[in-house]
């Protein structure tokens, strides 16, 4: 039997929370390799180069696959001069996903707004450049809980638009391929057979039979009927949003779809901001992050907490797993 490919945590950018997150992630317990500028890192980090991502290092010490940046990390300030290497890590850890060195890849937080103005990062955020790395095929965003039960796990079908953008972007298109995408990842990634999925609605009180918008009526709700009698899914929906993610509600699904970005988001960050991870479904190969970002306010002094990247990592590593 061939041994388990090692997780590669990339380091996001240096500015923020990422660099100190590393070393604390060690207490996941599994196989990975940070991959960035071990100058980066807090001081006193024991940490040991490796040449090969099979490469084994005392327990205890930070493995690095070394990536050289231009500049320091100032903690809170991004330094432009460093935005296109944050982005080659990206690719390169894709690179190594792809031929099979890596099992899967956990990337620590980016900073949009750092990333499009020092190196006019053209992507929303690392989903769409995944996607776009792997041969630009349809993927979508989930979020879920690990430490809340019933799981939390939230598919925002919209992402990084503007919440005006919304209504011309859900489309039956986008709205099918995330749910196709979303089954078969819940069946693949998290080993659940027969996955039951909820669609919320666009409107509030998800139309209320028209009288608060028509998108449910119009369109949303013979989109699901044709595809649980078509494709045999296990759908419910649509559902008003404000009603659908207390205990009992998601005791009758395994993952939501929401219209737009803070639909699905806030819930999850609510129950579970310290243990909630992102997953990118759809990719030939396994991608998760913590849930939160650069926290530039908070960055250098030691306090991140690490529970969000443990879990990413667990998630990672038992994702792989299953896909051997
Ligand atoms: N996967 C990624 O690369 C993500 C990147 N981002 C990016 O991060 C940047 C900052 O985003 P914000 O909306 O400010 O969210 P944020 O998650 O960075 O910070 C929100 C608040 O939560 C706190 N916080 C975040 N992570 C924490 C941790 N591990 N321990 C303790 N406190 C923590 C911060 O101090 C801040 O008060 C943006 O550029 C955003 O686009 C945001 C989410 C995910
Ligand atoms: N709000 C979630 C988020 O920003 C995650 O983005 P991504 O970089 O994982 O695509």
């Amino acid at each position: 039997m061939t041994e388990a490919r090692p997780i590669l945590l990339t380091c996001g950018e240096p500015a923020g929370i990422g660099p100190e997150l590393a070393p604390k992630a060690l207490a996941a317990d599994v196989p990975f390799v940070f991959l960035g500028d071990p100058r980066h890192l807090p001081e006193g980090t024991d940490w040991s180069e490796v040449s090969d991502l099979g490469d084994k290092v005392p327990p205890g010490v930070l493995p690095v696959l070394r990536h050289d940046f231009p500049a320091p990390a100032r903690p809170g300030i991004p330094d432009p001069a460093n935005a296109p290497a944050v982005i080659e890590v990206i690719a390169r850890a894709v690179g190594l996903a792809m031929s099979g060195a890596a099992g899967g890849i956990c990337t620590l937080p980016i900073n949009k707004e750092a990333l499009k103005r020092g190196a006019g990062f053209a992507f929303p955020g690392h989903t769409e450049y995944l996607a776009h790395l792997a041969g630009d095929v349809p993927v979508v965003m989930m979020l879920a809980s690990t430490t809340v039960e019933p799981p939390c796990r939230v598919v925002p079908v919209t992402i990084h638009i503007a919440l005006s953008e919304v209504p011309a972007a859900l489309t039956p298109q986008s709205l099918t391929q995330a749910i196709r995408i979303t089954d078969a990842a819940m069946r693949r990634d998290f080993g659940i057979k027969q996955p039951r999925l909820a669609i919320a609605g666009l409107n509030p009180h998800a139309g209320e039979n028209g009288v608060m918008g028509d998108e449910e009526m119009r369109w949303i709700a013979p989109l699901i009927e044709q595809l649980r009698r078509e494709e045999g899914l296990d759908l419910r929906g649509p559902l008003p949003a404000d009603t659908m993610f207390h205990p009992s509600a998601r005791a009758r699904y395994d993952a939501a779809l929401c219209a737009y970005h803070d639909q699905a988001l806030i819930p999850i960050k609510t129950l579970d901001f310290a243990g909630g991870v992102n997953v990118t479904l759809g990719l030939p190969f396994v991608r998760t992050s913590p849930d939160h970002g650069t926290a530039f306010d908070i960055a250098g002094r030691g306090i991140a907490d690490a529970a969000s990247v443990i879990a990413a990592l667990r998630m990672a590593w038992d994702m792989a797993g299953r896909r051997k």
